[in-house]
């Protein structure tokens, strides 16, 4: 049912870093002068888009009188106070460690902008040393569709040196997008949803997902081929 796998591809927001919280936090911020709750029904959709595409959706979803440029920058304000303050999530560290001491190559493929991406990782700049290559599909010219599109993996996998085929390749995802996205790709998926998400929301992708895991901490690299802990 599984197959062998020699290169790990990871998402970041929601899956490394507890930072869906963190944008939970920083949307709500934006959408409360209007009177609107970000709640789970928008941001399930939204998650693992580039910036502009999630911004656009939650506009037009909740009827705010702004434009995509006005959110971002309302977004982007917030940066330096909410996102500093990201944290790894449970056994993301103890995984990622082990991948690499077996020479296991891992790469990162995100929506997030370039500007986000810093402002989520750089007091964990050691962590994040340990990925190549890390794709910021926000800002990257070569990914032209956002997640759910399968670009994103499609180029993180080509950078890989050398390039592995995509029936090699494990992803680990937090979001539905995310998940459409890897399959997409022809690649295997592990989700692992946000613990707060309304199950209801994410049935359809871990039913479809090659494995479903409330916690990375659950995850046996053997499953996959993958060195033992
Ligand atoms: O509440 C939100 N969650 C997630 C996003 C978007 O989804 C991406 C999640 O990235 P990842 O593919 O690393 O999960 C973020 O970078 C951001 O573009 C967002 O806008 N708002
Ligand atoms: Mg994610």
């Amino acid at each position: 049912m599984f197959k062998k796998v020699t290169h790990v591809i990871f998402d970041m927001d929601g899956l490394l870093l507890n930072t869906e919280d963190l944008y939970t936090i920083a949307f709500q911020n934006i959408c409360k002068p209007y009177g609107k709750v970000f709640d789970w029904s928008i941001k399930i959709n939204i998650m693992g888009m580039k910036p502009d595409s999630a911004a656009h959706h939650t506009i037009e979803k909740l009827s705010l009188p702004v434009t995509v440029s006005q959110f971002a920058e309302m977004l982007s304000a917030q940066l330096p106070s909410i996102f500093s303050q990201s944290k790894l999530l449970p056994g993301v560290e103890k995984l990622v460690k082990h991948l690499k001491q077996h020479n296991i190559p891992v790469g990162i493929c995100t929506g997030s902008s370039e500007k986000a991406y810093m402002a989520k990782t750089s007091h964990l700049k050691d962590f994040f040393a340990m990925f190549n290559p890390i794709v910021l599909c926000g800002d990257d010219k070569e990914v032209i569709n956002g997640k759910p599109h399968p670009d994103g993996y499609e180029v993180t996998m080509k950078r890989f040196q050398p390039i592995p085929d995509a029936s090699e390749v494990l992803v680990f995802e937090d979001a539905p997008n995310g998940v459409e996205a890897a399959l997409a790709a022809n690649m295997q998926a592990v989700m692992i949803p946000h613990d707060k998400v309304p199950f209801e929301y994410v049935k359809k992708h871990a039913e479809k997902a090659t494995l479903y895991l409330k916690s990375m901490e659950d995850f046996n690299p053997e499953l996959f081929g993958l060195p033992a802990f």
